[in-house]
């Protein structure tokens, strides 16, 4: 059963425009615009939103309006409800942790791309049936790293990765070597304690280390 959708851009497209993807987690809307300002002053384009505050809708909302030059979306999306909210909110693609038959189904009746999680070949080959070809790869680390994703590269080289879970500033470069790996998310990007203090700097500041870091590898 391959799938055809109405996406309005491919998750492909989405995956290629930023090589590191901060996961965010805002737990006051005021700081989803110096965040991602911060951000995109380092050089960070791709926004994920995660759906796991309160907040999390209404920030996908601001930035869609107030950063056109982003490109924001969701993460945490474990629900239909879930993608269609985020698609009303304005975002531009949605992520999950995990994938199930019904999510993939809603998705391909919308217009925002889902780039939903796997951690096993069979995961990955239900999203295939779905017509999909990007998907996150997800808790990375825990879930066999580098390794794995060279061993599904032998069977399934078309199928391209964002691996997210446990990756840091040491290790991400060797994720970003393979041929089948997009970008990389992670929170590492945002600590949250330089979000509550206010230090935007920082926050440009290891954005910028982690878009050079990803250059020229
Ligand atoms: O919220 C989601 O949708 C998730 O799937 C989980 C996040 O992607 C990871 O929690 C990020 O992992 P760390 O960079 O190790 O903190």
């Amino acid at each position: 059963m391959t799938t055809t959708n109405n996406w309005q851009t491919s998750a492909l497209d989405i995956l290629k425009q930023g090589t590191v993807v901060p996961v965010l987690v805002f737990k006051k809307l005021e700081h989803a615009l110096p965040v991602s300002e911060a951000l995109l002053e380092g050089g960070v384009k791709v926004l994920e939103v995660t759906l796991r505050t309160e907040c999390a809708l209404d920030a996908i909302k601001l930035l869609s309006e107030k950063l056109p030059e982003a490109v924001t979306g969701a993460g945490t999306i474990i629900s239909g409800e879930q993608y269609k909210a985020v698609e009303a909110a304005g975002g531009q693609f949605g992520i999950s942790p995990g994938l199930t038959p019904a999510l993939l189904q809603t998705a391909n009746q919308g217009s925002m791309p889902l780039i939903p999680g796997i951690a096993t070949i069979s995961e990955m080959m239900t999203g295939i049936e779905h017509g999909l070809d990007c998907f996150k790869f997800f808790p990375a680390e825990a879930a066999g790293g580098v390794p794995m994703l060279k061993s599904i590269a032998g069977p399934c080289p078309q199928i391209t990765f964002c691996p997210t879970g446990g990756i840091n500033p040491a290790n991400y470069q060797n994720y970003l070597k393979l041929p089948n790996v997009a970008c990389v998310g992670g929170s590492w990007l945002v600590p949250q304690d330089a979000v509550e203090a206010g230090d935007w700097k920082k926050i440009t500041e290891i954005a910028k280390a982690a878009v050079e870091g990803a250059q020229n590898l």
